[in-house]
């Protein structure tokens, strides 16, 4: 299994309050690491973390986060925002407020290509255009003229995804991507992730509280509880021998659900 972005010995705080302690979590090329843990536990902090999109209060005392084999703590502001866009993706729980929303969805695609890569107005449309009909949007050459409001939730979740494959980003990270999606586009999602998985190199960090997509697209699971990762295994341990009480309890409650 080869490492895409290792993160080492990470907390953070705000004032003096501990929001993520001595994190150590780990995404392999092509599987899904799924992040699993109660509301509060620091799972979206620690997206941000990696992102390094914190809130300004908040603060990474001490750590590394390491992807190409650099400490992506110690790389420039510039660097940093070349790397977020082009190959750390976030995908967030709510799509709309990703997009701009006077922009047309051209727009957004010759927005993000045009920031990385050397390209014509045909080129990143054809671009475009494929990657849409590769998370199965119905009729990619109209989609590109319409604005954000035009489309659902779930057509904006996908053209949210295909911005990501349109850069060929290497790692996913999705924060409850289908939280705020009807049953239907939920499953689409979480079919397209496991597509991506499949048929790109990327690692896919997924954040969920919700043990059945764990169950359904997860290879390695980590558990987060007030701030701490508490088990870090592969889907079939998590499963079948968790370690921590906590974890335990957390399989027990579903069983009861
Ligand atoms: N902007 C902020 N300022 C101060 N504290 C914050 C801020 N955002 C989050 N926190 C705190 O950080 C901790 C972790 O929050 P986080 O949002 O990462 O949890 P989570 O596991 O993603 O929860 P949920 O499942 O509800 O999204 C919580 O104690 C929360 O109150």
């Amino acid at each position: 299994m080869e490492k895409v972005l290792e993160v080492k010995d990470l907390t953070v705080k705000i004032g003096e309050k501990n929001i993520l302690t001595s994190i150590n979590m780990t995404a392999y090329k092509g599987r899904v690491l799924g992040i699993i843990g109660e509301s509060g536990s620091g799972k979206t902090m620690l997206c941000h973390a990696i992102m390094q999109s914190l809130p300004a209060a908040a603060q990474i005392t001490h750590g590394q986060i390491i992807y190409q084999q650099e400490n992506l703590l110690d790389v420039s502001a510039s660097k940093m925002r070349a790397y977020r866009g082009r190959h750390l993706s976030m995908i967030m729980q709510n799509p709309s407020t990703a997009f701009d929303s006077i922009q047309t969805i051209e727009s957004h695609f010759r927005e993000s290509l045009k920031a990385h890569f050397v390209m014509t107005k045909k080129e990143i449309r054809q671009i475009a255009i494929d990657a849409m009909y590769k998370v199965n949007l119905p009729n990619p050459e109209k989609l590109l003229h319409y604005y954000p409001f035009q489309l659902s939730g779930g057509m904006l979740q996908r053209v949210m995804i295909a911005l990501s494959l349109a850069i060929q980003a290497s790692i996913y990270i999705a924060d409850e991507p289908t939280t705020a999606l009807d049953t239907v586009n939920q499953k689409q999602v979480l079919t397209l992730f496991d597509r991506i998985r499949s048929e790109t190199e990327a690692a896919i960090i997924l954040v969920t509280h919700d043990l059945g997509v764990i169950a359904e697209l997860a290879d390695d699971v980590a558990v987060m509880y007030q701030g701490e990762i508490i088990e870090h295994a592969n889907v079939y341990d998590f499963f079948d021998a968790p370690q921590h009480p906590y974890t335990m309890k957390l399989l027990q409650s579903r069983i009861m659900f």
